[in-house]
């Protein structure tokens, strides 16, 4: 670029009046005006901030240098100009500036030949991260690295690329068929949401190119930020908790990226059962066009229940993985009430996994629940409540001590009321290990559309442990962990630590002998146990 720029701050000799000068009513209509980069037609750059923004320190002018020349003039032109502005601003009646506002604006709207399109970080109600605004910024992304000179860097997928972005206000000039159009960033602070930047870019093109901007550039624009996102795609995992109201006194998602090693593969469990999930999944995440023509929102429930160290949490990594979704872990007992509820669930994005782990001990509901349970034991009642009651209080003593004050209803009307429907392909997963206190609006058919049962660790899974864990396929021990495992019932999560290597000298036989002895162990406590009349 060949633009000189000149900083000029408040104190400025030149510019003197510009204490008094105010950049909301700053006109013209447009916060921004655009250099031609063509030397015949130079002109200059004004970079002023929106209404909604703080009064800069600073404002940044630049112009070709063949504009130097006229300088002299077009400075003192300037410099007149926001001084009558300003003093306008100051001593003229409120309605007679607005009708001098409006007369400006319509006057140097007439002759200003640019078309600026906003594209903000937060769109609709402001809860949302917007989707063309990501677009956007992927898109730009690959085009910034050549002019913009403050940029951020975020690794994507693999760790083996970086995406770049621009940190502060920058500008990128990106050309379409020989139509130059100027991207600009910005970012500032907000009195109404200072523990958030606002951020947006503005589009910014020459008036004669409005269909062809608008209609087929944009359309490029959003195609291909789409696609560099599904490619740099790196997953997720949001969660809330309640010391992240710090700041904004409410809770918010906060994230890491997502790496866990589980899929399917690794996962222990019945080949059909594994098979049919998978079919499930898949069937779920192609089947956009069937929701929308039966009128549903684009959203499958399942339930995972079974005993701890069964697999639940592994196998919710695992459809993430398989998926290639994002997840957003929520703790249910951080959140304060409905209200939040219903904040926190609509910025939950697309392509995600909803996961609330232990169900039943994150709501209030258990009230009404506990004295269902007629069929259980009165101990394992008691004991199962005092569990309740522990992992509950937890949470909430972080939160400063009050329960939550989430409802069942505030609950179900966010998995299939009407606000089920903001945001699509999305999963919802409960887990529990005791499936029977739930109640049962929460987990019927429709609600929860796949109850899957993760129990105790099969023949089979044991082959999927040996062949991931020792490499074993066959051997002769097998015989014996089949029969062992036929009388006595090990958790996936026993089988997994018994079968890892302890030392760097323990080789697959020994992991499967310990195994083994741990089966008896298990065998022979359970006998006792019987004996005893336990
Ligand atoms: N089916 C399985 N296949 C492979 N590994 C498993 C399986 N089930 C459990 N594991 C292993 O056991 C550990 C505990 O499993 P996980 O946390 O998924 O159990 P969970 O059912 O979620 O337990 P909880 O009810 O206590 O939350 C995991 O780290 C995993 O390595
Ligand atoms: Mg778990």
């Amino acid at each position: 670029m060949f633009y000189n720029a000149y900083l000029f701050h408040h104190l400025n000799p030149l510019l003197v009046p510009f204490p008094l000068y105010s950049p909301s009513s700053f006109p013209p209509p447009s916060p921004i005006f655009i250099a031609e980069q063509t030397p015949e037609a130079p002109s200059i750059l004004i970079s002023s901030v929106p209404s909604d923004s703080r009064i800069p320190d600073t404002i940044m002018m630049m112009m070709h240098p063949k504009m130097m020349e006229m300088w002299p003039t077009m400075g003192s032109a300037i410099a007149s100009f926001l001084f009558v502005w300003a003093m306008v601003k100051k001593y003229c009646p409120y309605q007679l500036r607005r009708q001098l506002e409006k007369y400006c604006h319509r006057i140097t709207g007439s002759f200003y030949p640019y078309i600026n399109i906003t594209f903000d970080e937060y769109a609709g109600v402001g809860l949302k991260r917007s989707e063309a605004y990501n677009a956007v910024e992927a898109y730009l992304s690959t085009y910034i690295s050549k002019s913009a000179k403050r940029l951020k860097a975020e690794m994507v997928k693999d760790g083996s690329n970086m995406m770049l972005s621009m940190e502060q206000s920058g500008r990128v000039v990106d050309d379409f068929n020989g139509v130059k159009v100027w991207w600009i960033f910005r970012n500032i602070e907000t009195p109404s949401r200072p523990e958030q930047e606002k951020r947006y870019y503005i589009l910014s093109f020459h008036k004669r190119y409005r269909d062809v901007i608008t209609g087929a550039y944009l359309e490029h624009v959003i195609r291909k930020g789409n696609e560099i996102r599904s490619r740099n795609r790196r997953m997720k995992l949001y969660t809330n908790s309640a010391g992240d109201r710090s700041i904004s006194k409410r809770a918010m998602w906060s994230q890491i990226v997502f790496e866990h090693p589980a899929t399917f593969e690794t996962m222990a469990l019945e080949s059909d059962k594994k098979k049919d999930i998978i079919e499930d999944l898949e069937t779920f995440s192609k089947s956009k066009e069937f929701y929308s023509r039966t009128g549903k929102a684009w959203k499958r429930g399942y339930l995972l229940y079974g005993p701890p160290g069964t697999g639940k949490s592994t196998m919710i990594a695992a459809m993430a993985n398989y998926l290639n979704y994002d997840v957003y872990d929520l703790e249910l007992t951080a959140v304060k009430d409905n209200v939040e509820l219903r904040r926190l669930l609509i910025e939950i994005a697309e392509k995600s996994i909803l996961v609330i782990e232990d169900i039943d001990c994150s709501l209030d509901l258990t009230g009404e629940r506990m004295k269902v349970t007629a069929g259980m034991e009165e101990e394992e009642e008691g004991a199962a409540k005092a569990a309740v009651e522990g992992r509950r209080r937890v949470p909430n003593d972080e939160a400063g001590g009050d329960m939550s004050k989430v409802t069942l209803s505030g609950l179900l009307n966010f998995i299939d009321g009407l606000w089920s429907t903001c945001g699509s392909e999305r999963l919802v997963v409960f887990t529990t290990n005791y499936v029977e206190k739930l109640d049962p609006a929460l987990i019927r058919r429709g609600r929860m559309d796949k109850h899957i049962e993760l129990s105790y660790c099969s023949f089979e899974g044991f082959k999927v442990f040996a062949k991931n864990y020792l490499g074993l396929e066959v051997h002769e021990i097998f015989k014996k962990v089949q029969h062992l495992m036929g009388e006595v019932k090990i958790t996936p999560a026993d089988m997994a630590e018994n079968l890892m290597p302890t030392s760097p000298t323990d080789d697959p036989e020994k992991c499967l002998s310990r195994l083994v002895e741990a089966l008896e162990e298990m065998k022979a406590e359970g006998t006792k146990n019987v004996a005893a009349g336990k």
